[in-house]
């Protein structure tokens, strides 16, 4: 259940309670209610220019990644997925493509959408989805980022499910600064959610699947110790040292975004998590030199979680037979490079 409030009261009744527990996303922000319209500038959609509760009043599942591609991919792999069908003669849409900033996919109840790299590109899209799912009365929607990192003693390749998102100073918060202010949001994903990703991990799985705190960094070099930026102040033995303190303090990935996705999604009583594959293993370098078409099946990784996850709600729901007339097959990884090449196909 979402508990959100208009203004900023953050302690709810036992009316307000009762009031909220359809599920549908509250605003903390009072003032959108009087406006005329909310455009939502950066995925090309507004509330007057378009119906946002009939286009996506049934989405159950916001998946978010850092690129358009990742993200169209997923979409195709849902789709076979869940058993979707496109009406005859059509195919997917980018809906957010004249916003030239953000690419969005629906596929039934699933938005795949792409959110660039670092803090301030995954805010934006995270206050704009946030308010398309209050103007679209979506309930009780799960968040969850489909992403890349570098793992810290795990081998690339590795599917890491975050337990709790750090900043640079191994915080589990994100620092905002508001009108000058610096404030703290707590930087919380549902512990329960990342342990039923973890669940549906299989021992046949030809990968690891572990659950671990991760750093979020607001640079892909220097802020994450490499020595192969265009500028490095720090030593070798610096860099190592860092890293050996970061893994006996839990943390077993660095990404860039999972701070700001859990304080805004747990600010807005949002269910959130974040699955990452490991390109590389930091302990050992700092280069992403894995060959391209291996680092794509490793991509597809967090994918296969996130769609059993989706694929088990669905089917619990009693959705999939449903919404699609039929109940689809689970597929397997070897199935979904199929899938994926047909999808290429069409490009
Ligand atoms: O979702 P992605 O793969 O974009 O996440 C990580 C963190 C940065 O955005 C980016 C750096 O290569 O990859
Ligand atoms: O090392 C890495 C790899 C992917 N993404 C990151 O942020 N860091």
């Amino acid at each position: 259940m979402s508990l959100l409030v208009a203004g900023n009261s953050t302690s709810l009744s036992e009316e307000e309670l009762d009031e909220y527990s359809d599920g549908t996303v509250k605003l903390r922000n009072s003032n959108i209610e009087l406006m005329d319209q909310d455009i939502l500038y950066h995925l090309a959609l507004g509330s007057e220019s378009h119906d946002l509760q009939e286009m996506f009043g049934d989405v159950k599942f916001a998946c978010m990644g850092g690129t358009p591609k990742r993200m169209e991919n997923f979409a195709h792999f849902i789709m076979n997925e869940i058993g979707y069908k496109l009406p005859a003669g059509t195919q997917l849409q980018d809906i957010s493509a004249y916003s030239y900033r953000y690419s969005m996919y629906k596929v039934g109840p699933v938005l795949c959408v792409s959110h660039g790299m670092g803090t301030p590109s995954v805010s934006i899209l995270m206050h704009e989805m946030i308010k398309l799912m209050y103007h679209a009365k979506c309930k009780d929607p799960v968040f969850i980022r489909i992403g890349t990192c570098g793992g810290i003693g795990v081998d690339g390749g590795t599917v890491i499910i975050t337990e709790d998102a750090l900043d640079g100073q191994l915080r589990n918060s994100h620092e905002f600064t508001i009108l000058g202010e610096t404030i703290h949001r707590p930087a919380k994903l549902d512990k329960k959610l990342a342990r039923e990703l973890k669940s549906l991990s299989s021992a046949d799985d030809p990968y690891d699947t572990i659950i671990g705190k991760t750093l979020c960094t607001n640079d892909f070099y220097e802020g994450q110790g490499r020595l192969d930026g265009a500028f490095c102040e720090f030593s070798e033995n610096d860099k190592m040292a860092y890293l050996e303190k970061l893994r006996e303090n839990g943390v077993v990935n660095i990404e860039m975004e999972s701070t700001i996705f859990a304080a805004l999604t747990h600010h807005a009583g949002i269910k959130a998590a974040v699955v990452c594959v490991a390109l590389l293993n930091r302990l050992n370098g700092d280069q992403v030199n894995a060959p391209k078409e291996v680092m794509h099946e490793w991509q597809q990784r967090p994918q296969i979680l996130v769609s059993r996850y989706i694929r088990k709600v669905l089917t619990h729901n009693g959705q999939l037979k449903n919404l699609f007339g039929h109940q689809g097959s689970i597929k397997s990884p070897r199935r979904f490079k199929l899938v994926q090449q047909e999808s290429q196909a069409h490009e």
